[in-house]
Formats: structure tokens, C-alpha cells, sequence
């Protein structure tokens, strides 16, 4: 195993300092280290985070593997500065049970570039209808801790109230995706005024707001924990502001693209803008950057969806909702943030590792922790440019936009998995 020598670099913000890794670990840190075997990295200039987690990631396989594979997704996420992803149980075939999520776990440990935590479904196959086997999933050598039917809404509140129920016994989690399904059939955008001048059928702010309302009382009155997948809009904040004060145990996630995008991308009727919940309106992004910065909202995820050509370049109505995340993540939180470093590292290594319960990950460069970490080039900018992403995936909204910062590096259990700004493998 080769020793690293990161000379000159500033940990989340502090004075410049070296960092030794050796052994898969931080081995030393301090000003002017030496360790002839070390292979020194000039990291002048250069920030070194915790490596990034991000809780909700779609990686396509099994099922759609032209979309996305465990291993392209794994490249994408190393390039954006992640060392762990949890994947989403919305495969073909639903990981819903033991077999599944243990597969996609394999298919992670064999990419090798980022650790991937399977999540698990909620239901058999994601139709509302039954509990699947959340006890193997957990016992199995994939060790899920987070459920989400994600894609759907876990609808009946019967079944979510016996999901956050038995879940409890094992500290696991259920992510919702809230979206109150009555509420958006047919839906193509977010419903207002915009929706209105272009005669789509809107996706109104109450179908996310209504089931988080009735999901934090459930959790409230089960005493389980409850994640909020993609928070859309100032209402969903209040309630949520409203049960964290109650101390519900409730965790919530917002993703970059509804920090920074508005409803008003619709008008292009480009299908690159589609997604879900849809994109939403400046006063909804005002109270999600707010919600960030008080920590309302926890965390920052990517819900990282690839789709294949097909699937988004067709009419908007016939489009797959959903946007790449993982290589530009970093980039928008810096451009909507600003270099807040400690509050980046919160909001999308420390907090997230928390919440999945992912050891070893989250914790900030120092003597004895794992050697997961990522090293940014914070006076950087890059033109974003689709053919140029490791995604096997295009829908990026941010094609040919000039955006802040770059990866350099990342590092997994001591072993750079990003040199240079290229995967090393
Ligand atoms: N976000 C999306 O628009 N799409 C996701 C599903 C989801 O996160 O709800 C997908 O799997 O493509
Ligand atoms: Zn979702
Ligand atoms: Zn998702």
C-alpha cells in the first residue's frame, strides 16, 4: 500500500497543514512532515473535506445497466468527491429482499471506488401493498438501515405506521419520497403560476407538505426515525421546523438542483428540467438555503437519477423525472454556499454518514480516522460538459454552464480512487 504525503492543505477551512496517509488511515498531521516511502501531493491551495456521502443515488443496476451501472455510478461519485453512495431500491428487480441488496452491495465492494450502501425497499416490488422483508435485508451481509420506496410514496398510512414500527428494533430508518398521489396525478410540474401560463398540469406544494405533516406525527407517536427524501418547499420547512422543535426524530434532505433551479426552466420544455418533485419557485429556494444554513434541513443529496437517452430526449410529457447529481454536487453547494466549509462538511459528509450509520465515513481528516477524504481546488471553474461525465448517463441540467471548484482527489480507506481530477481506475 502506497504512503501519501499531502503537503500544504487546508483541513475544512483551517491553516494549511500535511497529511500523512499510511495504512489506510491518517497516519500524522502537522506542519512540514517527512516520510521518504509517502508519495508527496501539493495540495497548495487546496481544501481537504471528509469524503462526501450522499444518501440518495439511483445506480440503475440491476435492470437498467444503460442508464447506469454500480460501477459507472461508483466512478461518477469518486469524481464528485464521494467516498460512500447509498443506492436507491427503485432496480429491476426492487431490492426488496435479502438477494437483491446483497447483490448491489457486491457489485460495490468489486467497483471498489466508493462504498455502496444498498438501501432497501419499503414494500414488495414498491407497490404500497406489503411490507417486504426488512428484517433479512437488515441481517443480511448488506446491512440495510435505511428503507425507502423512493420513486413512490409510501401512501397508506397503515403500512408506513407498521414500516417505522419495525424498523425501530434495529435503529433503522424510513425515507420517504412525499408526494401525496391523489394529489399529483397527472402532474408535469410544479402547479402554479408558471404551470398555469403553459397549461401543464401542476404538482402542487401541498401533496409534499401534506404526507410530511402526517408522516412526522407518525413518527412522533411510534418514536421512530423518520428521513424526508428531496424537501421541496417552504411549507414542507415550516412543518418540518414545526416537528424538529417537538423533537420528532426527523432528518431531512435537500438536493442541489432545488437550491438552485426555478419552476420557470419549464418554459425551454427541455425534458433535462423534469424531475421529482418538480423544480420549484425563488421564494421555495430562498427557504430551502435558509432551512440548509439553520440545519431544518440536515443534509445535502443528489437523488443522483440517470436516464437513458430515450427516456429524456422525447416530448416532455413522456420524459422520466430526474437529474444527474453526483459530479456537480460539490460545485452548486459551493456556488449556492459559498465556502462555508465546516457547514459543506456537515451538510454533506458528517450529517449523512450519520443518518445511514456508515462507519468510518464523516469524520474529518485526522490521526487514527479512515483515510476517506476528498481534496478540492475551490478557485477552479469548469465548464460542465455532458460527453465529458463519467455517468454512462447525459441529463445533466448544468451542460455547458461554467460552475466553481473541482475534485482533485479522493481517497477510500487510504487508496485514491480520483487523481489529477481522474479516476485512477
Ligand atoms: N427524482 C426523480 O425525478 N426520479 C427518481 C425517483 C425519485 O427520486 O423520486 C428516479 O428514480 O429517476
Ligand atoms: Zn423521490
Ligand atoms: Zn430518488
Amino acid at each position: 500500500m502506497t504512503a501519501y504525503l499531502i503537503r500544504n492543505v487546508s483541513v475544512v477551512g483551517a491553516e494549511p497543514t500535511d497529511l500523512l496517509i499510511r495504512d489506510g488511515v491518517v497516519a500524522e498531521t502537522g506542519a512540514g512532515l517527512t516520510a521518504p516511502d509517502a508519495t508527496v501531493l501539493d495540495a497548495t491551495g487546496l481544501v481537504a473535506l471528509p469524503g462526501l456521502v450522499d444518501l440518495h443515488t439511483h445506480l440503475r443496476e440491476p435492470g437498467r445497466e444503460d442508464a447506469e451501472t454500480v460501477e459507472s455510478g461508483s466512478r461518477a461519485a469518486a469524481l464528485g468527491g464521494y467516498t460512500a453512495v447509498c443506492a436507491m431500491a427503485n432496480t429491476s428487480p426492487v431490492a426488496d429482499t435479502a438477494g437483491v441488496v446483497e447483490q448491489v452491495w457486491r457489485l460495490g465492494r468489486e467497483a471498489g471506488l466508493v462504498d455502496v450502501q444498498p438501501i432497501g425497499a419499503v414494500t414488495v416490488g414498491l407497490a404500497g401493498g406489503q411490507l417486504a422483508e426488512l428484517g433479512a435485508m437488515a441481517d443480511s451481509a448488506a446491512r440495510v438501515r435505511i428503507f425507502s420506496d423512493d420513486g413512490h410514496c409510501v401512501a397508506d398510512p397503515k403500512l408506513m405506521r407498521r414500516a417505522l414500527e419495525y424498523v425501530k428494533a434495529f435503529d433503522g430508518v424510513i425515507a420517504q419520497h412525499a408526494e401525496e398521489p391523489r394529489l399529483t396525478e397527472g402532474a408535469q410540474m410544479h402547479e402554479g403560476e408558471v404551470s398555469t401560463r403553459l397549461g401543464l398540469t401542476g404538482w402542487p406544494a401541498v401533496a409534499e407538505e401534506a404526507i410530511i405533516a402526517r408522516d412526522v406525527l407518525l413518527a412522533e407517536h411510534v418514536g421512530s426515525r423518520l428521513h424526508i427524501c428531496h424537501v421541496s418547499t417552504a411549507g414542507s420547512v415550516e412543518v418540518l421546523r414545526h416537528a424538529k422543535a417537538r423533537g420528532v426524530k426527523v432528518t431531512a434532505e435537500v438536493t442541489p438542483h432545488h437550491l438552485l433551479l426555478t419552476d420557470e426552466k419549464a418554459t425551454t420544455y427541455d425534458p433535462v428540467y423534469k424531475v421529482n418533485p418538480p423544480l420549484r419557485t425563488a421564494a421555495d429556494i430562498a427557504a430551502l438555503r435558509g432551512a440548509l444554513a439553520e440545519g431544518v434541513i440536515d443534509i445535502i443529496a443528489t437523488d443522483h437519477a440517470p436516464h437513458a437517452v430515450e427516456d429524456k430526449e422525447c416530448e416532455w410529457a413522456y420524459a422520466r423525472p430526474g437529474m444527474l447529481g453526483l459530479e456537480t454536487a460539490l460545485s452548486i453547494a459551493l456556488d449556492v454556499l459559498g465556502p462555508q466549509w465546516d457547514l459543506i462538511a456537515e451538510r454533506m459528509s458528517r450529517a449523512p454518514a450519520r443518518i445511514a450509520g456508515l462507519e468510518g465515513h464523516g469524520l474529518d481528516p485526522a490521526p487514527g480516522v479512515p483515510a476517506n477524504l476528498t481534496l478540492v481546488d475551490p478557485a477552479a471553474r469548469r465548464v460542465i460538459e455532458p460527453a465529458e461525465l463519467a455517468s454512462r448517463s447525459r441529463n445533466t441540467p448544468y451542460a455547458r454552464m461554467t460552475l466553481p471548484g473541482r475534485i482533485v482527489a479522493t481517497f477510500l480507506r487510504g487508496e485514491p480512487t480520483v487523481l489529477d481530477g481522474k479516476a485512477v481506475k
